[in-house]
C-alpha cells in the first residue's frame, strides 16, 4: 500500500483567478479523493472569493472544508483587490510559493502545484525573477531544469509533450542564449523525463529549427549551418537508440502533432524540443490551452501548474475554466503515485 499524495497548492497571485479556479477544481470529489491537499495561502481570500462567486458560479468547494495553510505576511491582505494585481498580491503569491517549497524541501509535501502568479507584480514586490520557475529550482539549488507542456489529445488520448530550450527571455535575445551545451542540457533533461514519468526508454524526438525553413541552407538565417546540424548529429551519436530529428522548419513542425492531436497519431514524436517560448507554447495553447500542464522537470520533487495566466480580465465574473488546474492537479498525482511506486517496490 503506497500513501496517498499530499499536495501543496498555491493560491497564486491572490487578485487573479488561481482562487477560483482553484476552489472548482476542488469541487470535483474523484480528485480530491485521491490525495490530500493543503493549500497554501489565505484562508480570508478564498472566502472571498466563494462569497464573491458562489451564486453566480458552477460548483464551489467550501473554504471551511478546506485544510489551508495561512502565510504569514507583512503586507496586508485587505490590499488585495480582486481583478488588480499589485504589490500586495505579488508579495502574497511570491510567500505563498516560498513556503510551498520550504515545506516541500522539508518532506512535508510530495508535490506542489501552483496557480499563477503575475511576474511583473512578483517585480514590483521586489523579487526579480523571470517566473515561478527559476525560484523553484533556485531554492534547492538546481541549475540543470527545464519548462516542459504536457497534454493529452480528448480526441485521440495522443499526448502532446513540448519542452521549451530558453524561456522568459525577450526575443531579440534568443540566438544569443542558444547554444549547443543549452540544447545539449535540455535534451538530456527530457530523455530522462521521457523515461522516468512516462515510460518511453527510446522516444522520437523532434527538434524546432530557429528560422524560417530552417535557414534555407544559410540564406534565412544561419544557427541550423553554423551549428544546429552538427550538433544533431552528435546527438545521434551520443544516444544511438533516439530517433533524434531537427533541425525541422519551425512552421511545419507542427503539422503532425495537428494531426496526432485531432485525427490520429501516426509519425508523430513523443516530445519536443522548442527554441523558444512562443514558438513552443503558441502550438501548445492553440490546441491545448483548456487542458495542458506546465510541469517543471529536474527539480527534486513534483511542479506542476495549469498552463494559463492571472487571467485579471475575467476575475470576479465565475467564468474562469478550471480545467488545466484539475488537468495539473491529476499529473500531479500521477506522477507521486508513480515515483512512490519506484521507491517503494
Ligand atoms: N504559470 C504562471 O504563473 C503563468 C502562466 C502564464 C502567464 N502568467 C502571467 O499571467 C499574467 C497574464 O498573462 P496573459 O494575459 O498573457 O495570459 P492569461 O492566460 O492570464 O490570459 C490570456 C487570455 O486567456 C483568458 N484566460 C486565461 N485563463 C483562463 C481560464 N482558466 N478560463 C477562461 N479564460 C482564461 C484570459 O481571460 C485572457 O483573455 C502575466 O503576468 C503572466 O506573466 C503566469
Ligand atoms: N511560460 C509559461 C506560460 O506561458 O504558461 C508560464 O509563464 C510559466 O511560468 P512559471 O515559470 O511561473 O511557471
Amino acid at each position: 500500500m503506497y500513501s496517498k499524495p499530499h499536495l501543496a497548492v498555491t493560491l497564486g497571485d491572490p487578485a487573479g483567478i488561481g482562487p477560483e479556479v482553484i476552489l472548482k477544481a476542488l469541487a470535483d470529489q474523484s480528485l480530491t479523493s485521491e490525495c490530500h491537499i493543503t493549500l497554501i495561502g489565505h484562508r480570508k481570500i478564498l472566502q472571498q472569493t466563494y462569497e464573491n462567486l458562489h451564486s453566480i458560479a458552477s460548483s464551489l468547494a467550501i473554504p471551511d472544508d478546506l485544510n489551508i495553510l495561512e502565510v504569514e505576511l507583512n503586507e496586508n491582505c485587505h490590499k488585495i483587490t480582486p481583478g488588480i494585481g499589485n504589490i500586495a498580491s505579488g508579495a502574497a503569491s511570491f510567500a505563498y510559493l516560498e513556503t510551498a517549497i520550504t515545506q516541500t524541501l522539508a518532506g512535508k509535501f510530495h508535490a506542489i502545484v501552483t496557480a499563477p502568479i503575475a511576474k511583473t507584480h512578483w517585480k514590483a514586490a521586489g523579487h526579480d525573477y523571470p517566473g515561478q520557475t527559476e525560484l523553484l529550482a533556485e531554492k534547492p539549488g538546481i541549475q540543470r531544469f527545464g519548462m516542459l507542456f504536457v497534454a493529452k489529445s480528448p480526441h485521440t488520448n495522443w499526448t502532446l509533450r513540448t519542452l521549451l530550450a530558453t524561456t522568459h527571455i525577450p526575443l531579440s535575445e534568443v540566438p544569443k542564449a542558444l547554444t549547443p551545451e543549452l540544447l545539449s542540457l535540455k535534451l538530456d533533461l527530457l530523455i530522462e523525463c521521457l523515461e522516468q514519468d512516462f515510460g518511453i526508454k527510446n522516444p522520437k524526438i523532434a527538434v524546432a529549427g530557429l528560422n524560417p525553413h530552417s535557414g534555407e541552407n544559410g540564406q534565412l538565417g544561419t544557427e541550423e549551418k553554423d551549428w544546429m546540424i552538427d550538433w544533431i548529429k552528435q546527438q545521434s551519436d551520443r544516444y544511438p537508440q533516439l530517433q533524434l530529428d531537427g533541425p525541422i522548419p519551425p512552421d511545419t513542425l507542427w503539422v503532425k502533432p495537428g494531426q496526432a492531436w485531432y485525427n490520429s497519431a501516426t509519425n508523430a514524436h513523443d516530445a519536443y524540443l522548442a527554441l523558444y517560448h512562443d514558438q513552443g507554447l503558441i502550438p501548445v495553447k492553440l490546441m491545448a490551452f483548456d487542458r495542458a500542464v506546465n510541469t517543471t522537470i529536474g527539480l527534486p520533487f513534483i511542479r506542476t501548474s495549469p498552463d494559463h495566466g492571472t487571467a485579471f480580465d475575467i476575475v470576479g465574473k465565475g467564468i474562469a475554466d478550471a480545467s488545466s488546474m484539475k488537468a495539473a492537479l491529476q499529473f500531479a498525482i500521477e506522477l507521486t503515485r508513480q515515483r512512490l511506486h519506484e521507491t517503494q517496490s
